[in-house]
C-alpha cells in the first residue's frame, strides 16, 4: 500500500525542539505565515487543554496544523472532528490494528480505552471569522505519563509502543495523517459535516452507555446518545435529552 501524496498547498516545517508547536504556529501566523505543518522532536512547554502542561519527550508526536480557515468559528470547530477522524485513520493504517482505536468526544483517539493522544485546537479571531487555527496534535507513540499525574476520574495514560509493541516514528505520523487530514477537511467543505458524523460514530467509544458530563462545576450523568449536526453531544438523562455543545466527559 503507497502513502498518499503531502498534501498540495500545505508547508512543512521541521523543529528539533520548541517551546510549544501551538506557540509557533501562533508566532509563523503574526508574521504572515500559509498553511503549513509544524513538527518538533521535543517540547519544553507543551500545552494541553485546560491550561494543563502536555509531557512532550522524545519519541513523541507533537504536531500542529496553522491553518487559516474560512467560514463562521461554529463552522471551523467542527475541523476538530476530522481531525480526530484523520488521526484514527492514520493509526489504524500505520499499525494494522484498526480494532484497538475509538473515538471519545470531543476529539480524542483512545487506544484501548486509554488516553493516547491529545488534540487542541487554538484560534484567533478576526472580525465574524479565525483569522488563523492552530491545530496541535500531541500522541503518545512511545511514553505515556504517569497515571499518578493525571486527575482523578481521567482515563489512564497509554502509549502505541506499551499497548502494541509498535514503535511508530513522528515523521511517518505525520506523512499519514496530514493527507488524511486535508481529506476529511475537504469533505467537511464540500458535503458538510454528515459523512464526518457517521464516521465519527461508527467507532464511538461508549455509545449507548452511561457517561458523565462536566461543564465548569456541574456534572451530568446519562447515557451516551451520539452527537448532532452541529457536533453536540447528546446525552438521556432521567430528566430528558439534553444536548451539550461543549463540556468534559468521564466514562
Ligand atoms: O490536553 C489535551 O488532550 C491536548 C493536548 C495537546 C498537545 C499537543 S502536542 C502538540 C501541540 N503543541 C502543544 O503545546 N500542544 C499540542
Amino acid at each position: 500500500m503507497s502513502a498518499d501524496p503531502w498534501p498540495e498547498g500545505i508547508g512543512r516545517r521541521l523543529l528539533a525542539e520548541v517551546d510549544s508547536t501551538n506557540a509557533e504556529a501562533a508566532r509563523l501566523a503574526a508574521s504572515g505565515a500559509g498553511p503549513c505543518w509544524i513538527l518538533a522532536g521535543f517540547q519544553t512547554g507543551g500545552r494541553g487543554r485546560r491550561g494543563r502542561p502536555w509531557v512532550s519527550p522524545r519519541g513523541n508526536f507533537h504536531a500542529t496544523l496553522l491553518l487559516h480557515p474560512e467560514g463562521p468559528p461554529d463552522r471551523v470547530a467542527l475541523l476538530s472532528f476530522a481531525v480526530a477522524l484523520a488521526l484514527r485513520e492514520a493509526l489504524a493504517g500505520l499499525t494494522g490494528l484498526p480494532q484497538v482505536f475509538a473515538l471519545k468526544w470531543p476529539n480524542d483517539v483512545l487506544l484501548n480505552g486509554g488516553k493516547m493522544a491529545g488534540i487542541l485546537l487554538e484560534s484567533v479571531g478576526q472580525g465574524r471569522g479565525v483569522a488563523h487555527l492552530a491545530i496541535g496534535i500531541g500522541v503518545n507513540l512511545i511514553a505515556a505519563p504517569d497515571p499518578g499525574a493525571v486527575e482523578p476520574g481521567a482515563l489512564r495514560p497509554v502509549s502505541v509502543l506499551e499497548e502494541t509493541g509498535l514503535r511508530i516514528a513522528p515523521e511517518a505520523l505525520l506523512d499519514a495523517l496530514a493527507p488524511a487530514l486535508a481529506r476529511w477537511q475537504a469533505r467537511l467543505e464540500t458535503e458538510g459535516f454528515a459523512p464526518l458524523r457517521a464516521e465519527w460514530l461508527a467507532h464511538a467509544a461508549r455509545l449507548g452507555e452511561p457517561i458523565r458530563a462536566r461543564t465548569g462545576t456541574a456534572e451530568r450523568q446519562g447515557i451516551f446518545e451520539g452527537i448532532d449536526a452541529q457536533g453536540a453531544l447528546i446525552l438521556r438523562t432521567a430528566a430528558g435529552v439534553d444536548t451539550i455543545p461543549a463540556a468534559e466527559v468521564f466514562f
